[in-house]
């Protein structure tokens, strides 16, 4: 049964974390209720086990942990802070109380020696901060973003480090100081609501997000983590919180950061492939906009890889919600990052936000309304009259380069960037749809006036149809060719950007490693099944990229291996015209059977299969061969049944259907031959980009056997059906494409054939799934056995 989003998040919780509602509020508040005297007693020394729920127990007081558990996510796998309040772990900031703790460690309340409130969070685990380009992150002032204020790093005695720049030793800590928001954050507000909250707060809520996301991508950042929990109501405005870290934290320690369930629910299916463009930011604003006006997300399951699997193909269910929010989702969600919005303006001009009512997102109104005024200037107030300090020092020029700058790993989405032309057509209708939609005439004005539009187009049919015809005959081939090349100049790293369904692994594994414990290794079905999803999630366009590669490949290989023939059978006697002719025909079907076996394999790539429609197919393409053998044979004029007839009594063959009176198979012989030897074998699995290895000789060795086998009932000249059958089987495997399983890394090689797990390389705890359909592990189970 499917736990409910709130559930499972309670169940991550668990019922020793109180309703956090409970801890905002006035700070001084708190800093009342939790009084010194209770907060100074030693936090270490308190025990911490797992309970049946997979929560924690703690030895703490029970008024105590009220106030000051650690809870919000599964990362809370330590259940105590670290700082008492009164210490000083950072000079000149004095903890007052632990606010909670997350992927990357706790965060505290604290007071400076001046008396400003800021929350502070110590990054844990020796993590290496990269302090390259933090500045910026520092500097950016939104109304609608949590203001950075400093990342320090402190010695092992609490003493600043001077020189910050470079990565943590094991002694020294690294600290971020920020403003303290005292209100709720959107997770705690979500979770009181079930049901989704009322359109006005829906509007409220999703504007100011928006608004300070809009304004880390002007600023070249991506949030890379957006989700309810980092989505602040500080006094009624909207504060996104979180951002930049992510960035700063070396990619090789983000273990944890992907520990809590929550954020498999707003993750990009691009994300597996190391994509990490701001369209990961759209995609997540699409969820939680679902799930501000339903209270579910639209992707959600018993596991993460259940999520993660939805997230790559599934189509999200949109029913339920009204428009223009249906339309707006469905766009955020497209699985193809090019077709989600170009940027967070364009989101919410769809929309239809009015400016003015949006108060709350007086920036996202500055740069919806008053395009081309700086970002993050207030709406309504003029320009001059921004405080100093207020406006950013970067214009987009600025922005553009810092994208190049702050966004390296995203060269992968920057080499699929939307070819410009579609792109500039695509905006324009978005544009014209946005137009049309807010366009304040009634609707029998528009009525009429969308007549006349459809009027003019017909008439004027005459020269616009040419027109666009021959705008396509040369758009068409170019795209195709660019998508190619883009394509092409990134097949090296192919395997590695089919991680997709591996981010699972790659999180459970990281947080096994973070425990201490051995990481496991996938068998070879549970890998097959990942990457499965992978290939599933592939663009079209990309599918025909490839197959234009394999296609152009298997041609190459055709004419080496002819040439090979040709030099091996031609070394000795005439080298005439009607000696070459056979090669030329055996070359040319395998040519044929190569290029249709490639096309077939790439749909069927996405799934297992079904055998025994497959092998008709194959039957079908297999008479095809033979019928244009039979073609070819004749436009060359080389006779079918001079001395290639093996074995065979020529009186035996049924010559009224298949064979003619001297022995020579006619065309439905050939026919009837090469469906029967296509669909005895499973070609699928030979140009299966999962196959074992990229060229398997005994896959050629057993086309080379049928042929011979199917050659003992219909017989056909040989060698010649040996060369296309053993032909086809080594062309196919060498042009068709292939994800190296030691490239991707998280399958077991070697060692254990049958890809099974060795008992006793997992610890006790952990659930292994053995089975043979491999169902996706639990990262609750994963995690209760873990801790
Ligand atoms: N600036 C802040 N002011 C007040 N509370 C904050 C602030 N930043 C974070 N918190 C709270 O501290 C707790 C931990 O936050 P943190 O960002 O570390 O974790 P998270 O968002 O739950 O997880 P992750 O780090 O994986 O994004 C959360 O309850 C969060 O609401």
């Amino acid at each position: 049964m499917k736990m409910p989003l709130k559930s499972k998040f309670a169940a991550f919780t668990k019922d020793t974390a109180p309703k956090k509602r409970q801890l905002w509020g006035p700070p001084n508040m708190l800093v009342d209720k939790l009084n010194d005297s209770e907060l100074e007693q030693p936090y270490s020394g308190q025990s911490s086990r797992p309970d049946d729920h997979g929560g924690f127990q703690t030895d703490l007081p029970d008024d105590l942990l009220s106030e000051t558990q650690a809870f919000p996510t599964a990362a809370s796998h330590v259940n105590h802070f670290t700082y008492p309040s009164g210490s000083k772990p950072l000079p000149r900031y004095t903890i007052r109380r632990g606010i909670g703790m997350g992927g990357f460690g706790e965060v505290y309340f604290a007071v400076s020696d001046a008396g400003k409130e800021v929350a502070l969070k110590r990054i844990q685990r020796n993590l290496d901060v990269e302090l390259r380009g933090v500045s910026h992150c520092l500097n950016l002032k939104h109304p609608n973003l949590v203001s950075l204020h400093d990342i320090c790093q402190t010695d092992a005695d609490g003493n600043d480090i001077e020189n910050v720049v470079g990565t943590s030793d094991g002694a020294s800590q690294w600290w971020v100081v920020m403003e303290y928001i005292a209100g709720p954050n959107l997770r705690e507000v979500l979770d009181d609501s079930p049901n989704g909250l009322p359109e006005t707060e829906v509007r409220r809520w999703f504007s100011g997000m928006a608004a300070g996301i809009g304004h880390l991508h002007d600023a070249g950042l991506v949030h890379r983590d957006v989700k309810p929990g980092n989505v602040f109501d500080d006094l009624g405005i909207v504060k996104v919180g979180d951002y930049g870290l992510s960035k700063f934290i070396s990619s090789s320690h983000r273990g944890g950061h992907t520990e809590s369930v929550g954020t498999f629910h707003y993750m990009a299916p691009e994300i597996g492939q190391g994509q990490y463009g701001r369209e990961i930011d759209i995609y997540a604003l699409g969820i939680v906009l679902h799930e501000l006006l339903t209270g579910r997300v639209p992707f959600d399951g018993e596991s993460c890889h259940e999520i993660i699997v939805k997230h790559l193909t599934a189509v999200p269910d949109l029913s339920g919600v009204a428009s223009p929010y249906r339309e707006t989702i469905a766009k955020c969600l497209e699985k193809d990052p090019q077709r989600r919005f170009a940027n967070v303006g364009e989101l919410m001009r769809s929309l239809n936000f009015d400016p003015t009512a949006e108060t709350e997102s007086r920036a996202f109104v500055a740069k919806v309304s008053q395009a081309g005024s700086p970002a993050g200037i207030p709406a309504g107030i003029p320009a001059g009259e921004v405080p100093a300090g207020e406006v950013p020092a970067m214009d987009h020029g600025d922005s553009e380069v810092l994208n190049a700058t702050l966004v390296p790993e995203n060269s992968l989405n920057e080499s699929v960037a939307e070819e410009p032309l579609a792109r500039a057509i695509r905006n324009s209708i978005g544009d014209l749809g946005s137009w049309w939609r807010t366009l304040d005439r009634s609707p029998g004005l528009k009525a009429l006036l969308f007549t006349a539009a459809i009027l003019i187009l017909i008439v004027n049919t005459s020269w616009l149809f040419p027109l666009l015809t021959l705008v396509g005959f040369v758009y068409v081939p170019y795209y195709i060719v660019r998508q190619m090349v883009l394509h092409v100049s990134q097949q090296p790293s192919y395997a590695q950007a089919q991680r997709i369904a591996g981010t699972q692994t790659s999180m459970q594994h990281g947080a096994a490693a973070q425990h201490g414990f051995p990481v496991q290794k996938l068998n070879r079905k549970q890998w097959q099944h990942n990457m499965r999803s992978g290939l599933r999630a592939k663009h079209s366009v990309h599918r025909l990229a490839e197959l234009n590669t394999s296609w152009v490949a298997a041609t190459f290989s055709v004419v080496v291996l002819g040439l090979i023939a040709g030099v091996v059978g031609l070394r000795s006697g005439p080298l005439d015209a009607l000696a070459i002719a056979p090669y030329g025909l055996v070359a040319a079907m395998v040519l044929f059977a190569s290029v249709s076996l490639l096309g077939l394999g790439k749909l069927w790539e996405r799934e297992e299969g079904e055998g025994l429609t497959r092998r008709l197919v194959l039957a079908g393409v297999g008479a095809g061969v033979g019928a244009i053998t039979f073609a070819m044979s004749d436009f060359l004029m080389l006779p079918l049944s001079e001395g290639m007839i093996r074995d065979v009594d020529v009186s035996t063959l049924p010559q009224t259907l298949y064979y003619d009176s001297t022995g020579a198979p006619t065309v439905t012989a050939l026919m009837a031959h090469f469906a029967l030897l296509f669909a005895s074998l499973r070609w699928w699995k030979t140009v299966d980009p999962l196959r074992r290895t990229r060229l398997s000789l005994w896959s050629v060795a057993v086309a080379v056997v049928a042929e011979w086998a199917v050659h003992q009932l219909l017989p056909i000249p040989q060698p010649a059906g040996m060369m296309i059958a053993g032909g086809t089987a080594i062309v196919v495997q060498m042009s068709a494409l292939w994800i190296s399983p030691s490239r991707t890394n998280d399958i077991q090689t070697s060692g254990n054939p049958a890809g099974e797990i060795p008992a006793g390389a997992i610890p006790a705890g952990i659930p292994v799934n053995t089975s043979k359909n491999p169902q996706p592990m639990d990262p609750q189970s994963f995690q209760r056995g873990a801790v």
